[in-house]
């Protein structure tokens, strides 16, 4: 028997503010949290761990289905174990947010990882983040949000993020890279990259950390109360 738990998504483009904003929520309301874009992220690494081609759907659909990842906390940083190896700073390159927005863009392998996904929601309630958490995973969710910033503001975000932790990265190509996810995420033919019909669209470009938590904080007590 499952017990129905209450889910908030936020979706949105690369860099837009959805990891902190889902980590606040969840840290806030004392809820369970979902990085569905690790999933894919691991996916690409075991691929490209294994010599799988990341545009072979039929070799990456097994792979999807029995991928063994574990994700463990400690503290604030969650640490990410694929097969048995720490994957955790790996997972975080640009390159490897590359490789999961080709491996994301094959029906059957999303497919394979719907029902892991689904596995996250459970009580007291799931802040869920990703792309289409709102569309197709949780199309039932009580709160959806869909998180933009212009992609120059996204890229500066990722510079300075990168740049804090002692990596050298240069603003055009990130910004070039960031434009080319978003267009494969946005055209793709299964789970594009779109807010839900029913969605609270929130232009970060010009708002800080503070002012985004606090919209998405009174929308979300708006719609809990009215349930
Ligand atoms: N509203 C904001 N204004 C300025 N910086 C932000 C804002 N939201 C997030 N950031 C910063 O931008 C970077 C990317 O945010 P992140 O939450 O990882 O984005 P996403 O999960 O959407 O890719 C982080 O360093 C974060 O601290
Ligand atoms: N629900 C999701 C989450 C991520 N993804 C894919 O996985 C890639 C990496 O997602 P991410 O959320 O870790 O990326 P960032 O927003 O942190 O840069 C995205 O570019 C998408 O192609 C997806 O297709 N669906």
């Amino acid at each position: 028997m499952s017990t129905h738990a209450p889910v908030i998504t936020v979706d949105g483009p690369s860099g837009a503010g959805k990891g902190t904003l889902c980590m606040l929520l969840a840290d806030k309301l004392g809820w369970k949290l979902l990085d569905s874009g690790a999933i894919y992220r691991v996916l690409a690494l075991a691929a490209i761990h294994h010599g799988v081609d990341l545009e072979s759907e039929d070799a990456l659909v097994p792979l999807a289905a029995h991928l063994d990842v574990q994700f463990v906390a400690e503290g604030e940083l969650v640490k990410v174990i694929l097969e048995g190896e720490d994957v955790s700073s790996e997972l975080r390159k640009e390159q490897t947010g590359m490789a999961a927005s080709k491996v994301a863009a094959l029906p059957r392998v999303r497919e394979a990882l719907l029902r892991r996904q689904r596995a996250f929601s459970e009580a007291p309630g799931l802040v869920a983040d990703g792309r289409d958490m709102g569309t197709v995973v949780f199309p039932q969710a009580e709160v959806k949000i869909f998180l933009d910033a212009s992609a120059e503001e996204r890229a500066n975000r990722r510079m300075n993020q990168l740049q804090q932790k002692g990596l050298d990265v240069n603003f055009d190509h990130l910004l070039k890279e960031i434009q080319e996810r978003d267009y494969r995420d946005r055209n793709r033919a299964v789970a594009p990259l779109r807010p839900a019909d029913d969605a609270l669209v929130l232009d970060s470009t010009e708002m800080s950390i503070e002012q985004v938590t606090a919209q998405a904080l009174a929308f979300i007590e708006e719609k809990l109360s009215a349930e």
